[in-house]
């Protein structure tokens, strides 16, 4: 029921008008959020499983019915509904670029146009999120970054997806324990400065915890003043219980100030005092942005707690992530459809289309390239292309010494699920091996690089006559 209204009326419409035509839409999206270079792509296992969910209860369909707009013939359709599509979709972690299919729906008509709303629901905040928290986990280099941002996020969904995603692009855990439950990924965490005002002393509020969690134990320094007497309060602590095997696990967290002096100072005070292996943890209202200041200022910061920024993609807030219709098929006969626009950009790109990422000789990839569904996996070499970017379509280039992989795999088939679904961490794992073979040039945080996204000709042929004929 999570579901425009329009899904619904098109289908009861689509019931009696078209019964036996079968659409495809693609799912793609225009600009990367923040001018950033790529997208991680995520959200696929939630659309999976509202798939394999999929159908209408019996107050759903007294809902429906009391609307007054639907025939009875579609609400029993409703009530006997049986997925039949296929959907092809890119990975979840893939690095994704713009104007490129993320996912393919090909089913009937009433029932590919029905998954519209939760699939961009999806697929657009989980992919956001993902791509913010490779932005930040990018700046912070091998340093961890902690997921704290559910007291901020936009409700509860938004806390536990986003935390699922922000693992997808790179955090290390998340502080929501609910979201640790649901996606089996790390959690992790410190404590408020409620614990240090409870207690009558600083260093009492240090030390009890200290005897209660040997094994995490990261102080909060900055409740009353950091160099003066968070940090020699902890270091007394540490002092103390040295020798008790706590020395690996030892750390503080800064949440206020200057990052780069208090660190710098810190780190000093906790080397001459002979713990150098006691971390530095910093939080308040992080970013990539200020994460790169501080690191290139020389801050010693072992690790990042971000929030809210992260949670709420708060810099660049929507990916506008489309579901568009580009062909139909009757009778085996498949018809590309275009949508036409006096902006190139929200013209689209018609047809059943394949997506192929091309790799160089050292295995670094140098571009996508979009082909009809029939055109065999490129091979031959050199290779003719065209930008497929609306703005660039003029600019051509032939390429050389490549291999192609195809990069979308079924994930049903029939109304079947072909695929089996990673976990969240293998995940992880697949979306840094990813961007292991993508170019430093196109993952920088500031200015990036465009990575190329190319048709081959036949779609380009394809695309230009369609544009001929409606613009008679
Ligand atoms: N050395 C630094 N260079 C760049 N940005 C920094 C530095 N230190 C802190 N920041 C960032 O500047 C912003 C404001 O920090 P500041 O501590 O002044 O904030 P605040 O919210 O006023 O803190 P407080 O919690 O003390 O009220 C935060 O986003 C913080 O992460
Ligand atoms: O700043 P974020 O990136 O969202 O990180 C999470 C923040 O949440 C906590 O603050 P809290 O809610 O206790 O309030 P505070 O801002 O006063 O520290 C924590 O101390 C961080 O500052
Ligand atoms: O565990 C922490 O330190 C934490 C968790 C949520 C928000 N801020 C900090």
């Amino acid at each position: 029921m999570l579901s425009d209204l329009y899904e619904l009326t098109m289908g009861n419409g689509y019931l009696q008008a078209t019964p036996d035509l079968t659409g495809y839409f693609d799912v793609y999206f225009r600009k990367v959020p923040d001018d950033g270079g790529l997208v991680i792509f995520a959200g696929l296992q939630q659309v999976i499983d509202y798939v394999n969910d999929l159908h209408f209860d019996d107050e759903d369909l007294a809902y429906l019915k009391s609307l007054g707009i639907f025939k009875d013939e579609f609400l029993a359709y409703l009530k006997d509904f049986k997925f039949s599509c296929d959907i092809w979709s890119m990975p979840e972690g893939m690095p994704v670029y713009a104007n490129e299919p993320l996912m393919t729906v090909r089913g009937p008509l009433i029932q590919a146009q029905l998954l519209e709303t939760m699939i961009l629901n999806t697929v657009n905040h989980q992919s956001l999120i993902a791509t913010k928290a490779r932005r930040i986990t990018h700046a912070a280099g091998d340093k961890p970054v902690m997921e704290f941002g559910a007291r901020r996020a936009q409700g509860p969904d938004a806390a536990n997806y986003g935390a699922r995603a922000s693992v997808i692009g790179g955090a290390q855990s998340t502080s929501n324990v609910m979201a640790g439950q649901m996606f089996d990924i790390p959690v992790a965490g410190t404590m408020a400065h409620s614990w240090i005002e409870t207690f009558p002393t600083e260093y009492d509020a240090f030390h009890t915890w200290a005897e209660l969690y040997p094994h995490n134990c990261a102080l909060l320094v900055d409740t009353y003043d950091v160099l003066h007497s968070g940090v020699p309060n902890a270091i007394e602590v540490f002092k103390e219980l040295k020798g008790q095997g706590i020395e690996d696990h030892i750390g503080i967290r800064i949440d206020s100030g200057d990052i780069t002096y208090l660190t710098k100072k810190a780190r000093k005070m906790l080397d001459d005092a002979g713990f150098p292996n006691a971390t530095i943890t910093i939080s308040n209202a992080l970013d990539e942005w200020v994460i790169k200041t501080v690191l290139s200022d020389g801050a010693q910061v072992d690790a990042f707690g971000v929030g809210e920024k992260l949670i709420t993609a708060k810099s660049d807030a929507v990916l506008s992530g489309v579901y568009k219709l580009v062909a139909t098929e009757k009778d085996g006969q498949i018809t590309p459809k275009i949508k036409i626009s006096d902006s190139v950009a929200k013209t689209t790109v018609p047809g059943f289309k394949n997506v192929y990422r091309l790799y160089n000789d050292d295995g670094m990839a140098f571009a996508d390239l979009l082909t009809l569904h029939d055109e065999k996996l490129p091979t031959e070499q050199p290779l003719h292309v065209m930008n497929a970017n609306p703005e660039k379509t003029h600019r051509q280039a032939t390429v050389d010494n490549y291999t192609a992989e195809d990069i979308r795999p079924q994930i049903f088939k029939n109304g079947k699920q072909v695929y089996h679904s990673p976990s969240v961490l293998e995940i992880q794992k697949f979306s840094k091996e990813q961007l292991a073979r993508q170019w430093d040039e196109v993952k920088r945080v500031t200015n990036p690089d465009v990575y190329n996204v190319d048709w081959s000709p036949r779609l380009a042929e394809v695309s230009a006559r369609l544009l001929a004929e409606r613009s008679k």
